[in-house]
């Protein structure tokens, strides 16, 4: 199986840049730098900037490989965006030059890069139109996922996957609010996750630096707790209470903005995270699941819909009808499955 070993090396050295980017975006963000898309969901200069560096940096080193980013430069392209464009501009050209220091090898064409015009940034962003589909190799960009986190300074996520024929082989989640160690709060905040398919999972600091291996833990009943979304209106905070009634698990849910739920999984923060549909009509993004279920998978636990079937990353840019996500250890897992049945027939019953 292929260790992926180059792709891993890009793929982290892109997703530590974006995450330097927004980092420092957080703290200057100022109220005329986020946009209502037209889903009414906020998008700000740093998800723009980060999918540029993203993409740029991918472009340099697998110019062929094609890419499925959320986000489009369309209204940036708009005169009445000049503004927010050129700030966006600025942003991803610091995040492509500056120096990162250790870990970050010019050798491998992932150190500081050229300063790039607004024509080359903006095609950048918009590289990330491919359809997506079930052949081939490709890469998915979320470049800040959990953007209403990031706007309340809470956690969010730099995700980036690489998939090929449908299957995901390398996923990276940086997190750059979440501590790197709960238990030791004096390590300081900031977690790379990395997996790649075969070769296990890793998180390391924002530097690359204290690699640990992660491996799902095994959970007492008593000590099972749910990772959910802080926002209501993404998954249903009341099936998952319901299906904890059915497990009587006593813990509050962990309520997180972003993938960093799978990374807190994939790390024993927590022992499932489930996520219910809160209508019909919302299909998820493959780049909302790819780079947390190949991480989750890679500690050693199981990542379905809330069928109980795989979870399709070959249908297009969305994962098509999977319904819902149940990720968990592997008992743990097939327990919330049951659960989650249970849970759904009643309120069959009851409609
Ligand atoms: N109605 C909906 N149902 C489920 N997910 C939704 C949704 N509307 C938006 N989302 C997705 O939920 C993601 C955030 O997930 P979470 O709630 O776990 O933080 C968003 O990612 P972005 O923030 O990248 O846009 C977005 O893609
Ligand atoms: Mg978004
Ligand atoms: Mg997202
Ligand atoms: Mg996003």
């Amino acid at each position: 199986m292929s260790s992926y070993a180059t792709e891993k090396k890009v793929a982290v050295a892109a997703v530590r840049r974006a995450c330097q980017l927004t980092s420092s975006v957080f703290n200057k963000l100022v109220k005329n730098e986020t946009l209502t898309k037209g889903d009414k969901s906020p998008v700000t200069v740093g998800d723009y900037a980060a999918q540029a560096v993203i993409s740029t940096m991918l472009y340099n080193a697998f110019p062929a490989d094609p890419i499925v980013g959320e986000e489009d430069a369309a209204e940036l392209r708009e005169e009445s965006s000049a503004e927010m464009r050129d700030r966006i501009i600025a942003l991803a050209n610091e995040a492509l030059t500056s120096e990162l220091g250790p870990g970050d090898e010019v050798s491998w064409g992932v150190g500081p890069g050229q300063e790039k015009t607004a024509v080359q940034l903006l095609d950048a962003i918009d590289r990330g139109n491919h359809p997506g589909g079930p052949s081939g190799r490709m890469w998915t960009i979320d470049p800040i996922d959990g953007t209403k986190g990031f706007l309340r300074g809470e956690q969010y996520a730099v995700c980036l996957s690489l998939i090929v024929d449908a299957q995901v082989q390398v996923g990276i989640i940086g997190c750059p609010n979440l501590l790197f160690d709960p238990a030791q709060p004096d390590l300081g905040r900031g977690v790379i996750f990395v997996a790649v398919k075969g070769h296990g999972a890793e998180q390391v600091t924002l530097t690359g630096a204290n690699p640990i291996p992660l491996k799902i833990p095994c959970f007492a009943p008593s000590d099972i707790s749910f990772l959910e979304s802080v926002e209501a209106a993404h998954s249903s905070h009341t099936f998952n209470e319901r299906v904890s009634s059915l497990l009587n698990i006593t813990r509050s849910p962990v309520r997180m903005d972003s993938q960093a739920k799978y990374g807190c999984l994939a790390r024993g923060d927590g022992a499932a995270y489930l996520r219910m549909p809160t209508g019909v009509g919302y299909r998820e993004k493959i780049w909302d699941h790819a780079p947390g279920a190949i991480l989750v998978e890679e500690a050693g636990g199981v990542v379905t819909d809330s069928r109980g079937g795989a979870l399709n990353f070959g249908l297009g840019r969305t994962l098509g009808e999977n319904f819902g996500v149940i990720a968990a250890g592997r008992a743990v897992h097939s327990r919330v499955l049951e659960a989650v049945k249970t849970a759904g027939m009643e309120a069959k019953a009851k409609a």
